[in-house]
């Protein structure tokens, strides 16, 4: 017994280590491959929903890197300029590029107020950005809740159907006319593998008759892929293309509402840092997806770790895109 009991151990030690060892060199190698594309943004205007945090902020600091006027859309102002300044200091330190005009300049940080829980404070995100902003290249429809107590967005919706899907459904129609005079322009979607486990339950997508977290946020990330669907049908002939995307599991903030036990969180901690990938790793694929020119044209599609993936059907049916559309127009009131 306490020889199976000691193997078992050893077994456990060095599979995690064999795994932290394999991050450290992941994490070598996506650094050397981001490093190829300095000034590849340069010019561009990006617009990060939830940039603060976790993928928002590593996509952030990426696309910064490359060139690019980054807008942040986060809904604590507090918050945002902490995270921009770190962003700004992370940037010189690594002896990046100084922001600046020049081709290889990295380029600047902005913050602007966006409650996607608030159909009033998208709409004036989306005034405020269409009186300031001549162009938008990229947006990148990030921020995200996962797995909250039952409550109610502003104006009534649940709150992860109303933040991962309705929020950014405004902002995006909102925001089409400056995309597409940007043209060629991109949407970046930021969906979920556990998009697997939801359906769209049009007798109740408020879950107003039962709540289930995991489903809820499930059906959230289904909308995403939906959403992104639909929207590159109505887009072709454009030079706007839309995409989604999973980046896997990550270490990040997402997971404020899972109670986890004080003892066992360090314990979980060290595992999350064994198995999960960091925001860096996890926000390649958004990075990817909002400069590369390997994807250029590229549009509807669902992408992990840099590759297209192949979708369940029930996120490839029009008909319940076009349904979750048409209802979600009404539920946000733009009027036909
Ligand atoms: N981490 C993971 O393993 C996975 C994450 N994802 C997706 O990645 C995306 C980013 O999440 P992640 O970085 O992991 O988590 P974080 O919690 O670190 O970041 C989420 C971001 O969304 C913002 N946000 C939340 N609610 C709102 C709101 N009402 N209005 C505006 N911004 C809001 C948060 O702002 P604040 O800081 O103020 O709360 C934060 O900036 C999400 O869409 C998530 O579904 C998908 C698969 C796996
Ligand atoms: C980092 C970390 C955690 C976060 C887990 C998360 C964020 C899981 C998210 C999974 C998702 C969102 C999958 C697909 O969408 C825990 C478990 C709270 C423990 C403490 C360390």
């Amino acid at each position: 017994m306490a020889v199976a009991t000691v193997a078992a151990l050893l077994a456990a030690l060095g599979g995690t280590l064999w795994l932290a060892a394999r991050r450290f060199v992941g994490a070598g190698v996506q650094r050397l491959h981001g490093g190829g594309n300095a000034g590849l943004m340069h010019g561009k205007t990006v617009l990060i929903t939830g940039a603060n945090s976790g993928l928002g902020r590593a996509t952030a600091a990426e696309l910064l890197r490359m060139g690019a006027r980054v807008i942040m859309g986060c809904r604590d102002r507090a918050r945002a300029e902490e995270a921009a300044g770190q962003l700004r200091r992370d940037l010189r330190q690594a002896g990046g590029p100084e922001p600046g005009p020049d081709a290889c300049g990295a380029g600047e940080l902005v913050i602007k107020e966006l409650d996607l829980a608030s159909l009033r404070s998208v709409r004036a995100f989306c005034q405020e950005m269409l009186q300031e902003e001549p162009r938008l290249d990229v947006l990148i429809n990030n921020a995200g809740i996962f797995q909250c107590p039952y409550t109610k967005t502003e104006d009534g919706f649940e709150m992860q159907f109303g933040v991962n899907h309705l929020g950014h459904f405004l902002l995006t129609n909102l925001l089409l006319g400056l995309l597409k005079s940007s043209a060629p322009s991109r949407v970046v979607v930021v969906s979920s593998k556990l998009y697997k486990y939801g359906d769209i339950n049009f007798e109740d997508l408020n879950s107003e008759q039962s709540y289930n977290k995991s489903f809820c946020y499930s059906r959230s990330k289904l909308a995403n892929i939906l959403f992104t669907r639909e929207l590159a049908r109505r887009l072709e002939g454009t030079n706007v293309t839309v995409n989604v995307l999973h980046p896997g599991i990550v270490r990040t903030n997402l997971g404020r509402h899972i109670h986890i036990p004080l003892l066992v969180k360090p314990l979980f901690n060290l595992l999350s840092w064994a198995f999960f990938k960091s925001p860096v790793e996890g926000a390649q694929t958004s990075v990817y997806l909002a400069s590369s020119p390997e994807v250029e044209g590229v549009s509807g599609k669902y992408f992990g770790d840099c590759k297209e993936e192949e979708l369940l059907p029930k996120a490839m049916d029009e008909s319940v895109a076009r349904k979750l559309w048409d209802i979600s127009e009404v539920m946000v009131g733009i009027l036909k």
